[in-house]
């Protein structure tokens, strides 16, 4: 097996199969990193398109890989998994499926003498969009990927997983199966079934009450137009852990329900949504760091945004994340800069001597 000791040896080659969102976006940030990644697919117009993008070359015959990484749809991620560790006897197999217990099952089950090789994982970054064109090198940049150990797995195939995740730009986190199906329940399956219940009361509204849509509800619904295939999947390979966090909701709507009209109950519930959102790490999992939005009225030219960007970066503020809206009665965008909370006032006096237009 291709186990190597720095930080620096290469991995591969590397055998990713199926060729869509995750599995291109793997492709292209190995690749860029100097990786041998070969690409496979059941559809043969998605290998097409991953090649072309430069997520690497169709599967040779005869090829040995060094890892496989099974990229496909939740349902066949078992069965891929236990294919992979059968054809390529020598190959540690991971795979990027949103469910860990599961995969592990269908191993154990049907191959049991290849199960050290398998070693489980799952970045913890997508999209709402399908398939390769919806691809990025830097899908993975910061993020968490959770690797998912086993009892019987071999140190060797661990340490080639966190440094597959490494080696796309993320943060492996160490979870045992049950653990991580238990933490995606919490943070991934009940955040999604939440923003679908919120945007299934959008279909079938009225076009005047719509147009009333801001960015609050396009925040909530954003994830409700993913790939319904996809999730149903996910949350029936996942049903026990998701099915405990839903009883708990229908526990605190029902209270809801019966205080909507006493201001002091109703308060306790708005404070529990704050104390949660507190509760999220930050970027790259450290510590949370209090941001502010400062606002900026940016002219609909070309050009005007990067103007933007080189003045915050020669004020020496690093911005957090960004959203740009449009003011819906004037040609110009609403750029939102999420920066910390510490150097908010600084950057809209900064920005105003600029001559920006800064919301205060
Ligand atoms: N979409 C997301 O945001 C995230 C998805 N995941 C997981 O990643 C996996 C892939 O999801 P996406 O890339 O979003 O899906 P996708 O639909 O973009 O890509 C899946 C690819 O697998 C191919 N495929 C289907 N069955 C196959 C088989 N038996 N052998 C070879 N190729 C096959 C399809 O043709 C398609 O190209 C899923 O298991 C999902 O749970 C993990 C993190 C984020
Ligand atoms: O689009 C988003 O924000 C996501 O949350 C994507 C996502 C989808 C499935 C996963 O298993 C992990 C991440």
């Amino acid at each position: 097996m291709a186990h190597r000791d720095t930080e620096h040896d290469l991995i591969g080659p590397v055998h990713v199969v199926g060729a869509g969102l995750l599995g291109t976006s793997v492709g292209l940030a190995l690749s860029r990193a100097g990786e041998t990644v070969w690409v496979s697919d059941v559809h043969d117009d998605n290998v097409r398109t991953a090649a072309g993008l430069g997520a690497g070359v169709a599967l040779p015959e005869g090829a040995e890989p060094a890892l496989v990484v099974v990229a496909v749809p939740p349902s066949v991620v078992g069965v891929e998994v236990v294919r992979a560790l059968s054809a390529a006897p020598r190959a540690v197999v991971t795979d990027v499926g949103s469910v860990k217990a599961q995969p592990l099952a269908e191993v154990l089950s049907a191959v049991p003498e290849h199960v050290a090789r398998y070693v489980g994982g799952h970045p913890m970054a997508g999209s709402e969009r399908s398939g390769p064109l919806a691809a990025s090198a830097s899908l993975f940049e910061g993020r968490p990927w959770a690797v998912t150990p086993h009892p019987r797995a071999e140190e060797g195939g661990v340490r080639v997983v966190e440094r597959l995740a490494t080696t796309c730009g993320a943060v492996p986190v160490a979870l045992t199966p049950e653990q991580h199906d238990r933490a995606v329940a919490r943070t991934s399956h009940l955040p999604h079934l939440m923003s679908v219940l919120t945007a299934a009361r959008l279909a079938g509204a009225e076009p005047a009450e719509l147009s009333l849509s801001g960015q609050g509800v396009r925040d909530v619904t954003r994830i409700a137009a993913s790939d319904p295939v996809l999730w149903q999947q996910i949350i029936v390979g996942n049903a026990g852990s998701v099915r405990e966090l839903l009883v708990d909701v229908r526990r605190d709507l029902d209270a809801l329900i019966g205080e909507l009209d006493d201001p002091a109950a109703l308060a306790v519930h708005l404070r529990r949504g704050n104390d949660g959102v507190a509760e999220i790490p930050g970027k790259h999992g450290g510590e949370a760091v209090p941001v502010e939005v400062v606002t900026v009225s940016v002219p609909d030219h070309p050009g005007e945004l990067a103007r933007l960007f080189g003045d915050v970066s020669a004020i020496g503020t690093n911005i957090e994340d960004l959203r740009i809206d449009h003011d819906p009665g004037r040609p110009v965008g609403l750029v939102e800069l999420h920066v910390a909370q510490r150097s908010a006032a600084g950057l809209r006096d900064a920005l105003e001597a600029r001559h920006w237009a800064v919301q205060r």
